[in-house]
């Protein structure tokens, strides 16, 4: 459904060039759910933009739905949907009218329109507001307006960016029901792009992780999770032992990370749950007593904190802004 090779994009602005994109590469198959994860300013909208023939690439080759990015914009764009981040709804307009408007706008007779629109808006969960004013709307539902015309025309790939950007608790997880239920149940093939780990780890089969626009990794979340961090282990000890014990745990087969936080030994293994009994085993032999343990799965943020030496959270706050346009 997607291929790109080498993707890149550079803005310039009064002297100064930003390079937004390096050269990605991306393959999405289709019917998968493909997640593209990154902080702020990593180079998300841009991509996507790129791969909706919103931005022409400075560097690259693609194709998109079956058709050549450069030589057959028009053919992408009528195979693909996109939902951008801030949404395109005209305040004063009606429901149903932006919905017919904007089959009309893919060619689609005002008949199939009507009859499309009114399809979507009962597996969006928008049926019976088609006389509502689109500002009289809540954020949620706004957001599946979105998501309705950006389906209108029945696409078989559409492109989500920041779908849950704004939205409380309760409505994101009630749009990602409808995300979800838009590949299980209509076999569209999505790629969306979010800065929330448990967005991507929730919904979406494979993730693509970019930082400073280059992508650093790529797999399912699990996979992600286990090739980069292992599982997070903490172990409380009586303090005369901690010194003893972080001798222990550093000789344990496959422990890593292994650092002494107050009355406590932290480390990394690959399996906290396997390699438990022999910790314990190894703890018995030397007669070091141990109070507490805990054993956490690594979070997608260990795992970009082990790519790129930065949490999540670090990277936006430190991140790169250019407010330059091209
Ligand atoms: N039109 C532009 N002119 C100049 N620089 C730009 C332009 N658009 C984007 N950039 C810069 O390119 C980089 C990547 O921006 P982009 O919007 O793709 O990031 P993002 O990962 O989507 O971030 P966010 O999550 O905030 O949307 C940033 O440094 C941004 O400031």
């Amino acid at each position: 459904m997607i291929k790109a090779r080498g993707l890149a994009r550079r803005f310039s602005a009064r002297g100064r060039t930003v390079e937004a994109v390096k050269g990605v590469d991306i393959d999405v198959a289709e019917g998968e759910l493909v997640g593209f994860l990154g902080p702020n300013g990593a180079g998300k909208t841009t991509t996507l933009r790129m791969l909706t023939t919103l931005l022409r690439p400075t560097a690259g080759e693609a194709t998109v739905g079956g058709c050549d990015l450069l030589a057959d914009p028009l053919g992408v764009r009528q195979r693909i949907g996109y939902v951008a981040q801030g949404g395109g709804t005209a305040p004063e307009c009606k429901v149903g009218e932006e919905m017919e408007l904007q089959g009309r706008l893919y060619g689609l007779s005002k008949a199939e329109a009507h009859r499309r629109g009114a399809e979507l808006a009962e597996q969006l969960d928008l049926a019976g507001l088609g006389q509502r004013l689109t500002k009289t709307l809540s954020g949620g539902q706004r957001r599946r307006l979105d998501i309705a015309l950006g389906l209108i025309h029945d696409p078989k790939l559409v492109f989500f960016d920041e779908p849950t950007t704004g939205l409380d608790p309760q409505s994101r997880a009630n749009l990602w029901e409808h995300i979800r239920r838009l590949r299980a149940e209509h076999g569209v093939t999505l790629f969306l792009t979010t800065h929330y780990l448990d967005e991507a780890d929730a919904l979406c089969d494979r993730i693509l992780v970019i930082d400073s626009g280059r992508i650093v990794a790529e797999g399912s979340p699990d996979a992600l999770k286990a090739r980069v961090s292992g599982d997070g282990v903490e172990i409380g000890l009586e303090p005369d032992s901690v010194t003893a014990a972080a001798e222990v745990v550093t000789a344990l087969d496959g422990a890593h990370d292994v650092s002494v936080v107050d009355g406590t030994v932290r480390f990394r293994v690959p399996r906290g749950d396997t390699a438990m009994p022999e910790l314990l085993r190894a703890l018995d032999a030397k007669d070091i007593p141990m109070l507490s343990m805990q054993v956490h799965r690594p979070t997608l943020d260990d795992v970009f904190l082990t790519l790129t030496g930065r949490t999540l959270r670090d990277a936006e706050e430190g991140g790169e802004v250019a407010t330059d346009a091209a």
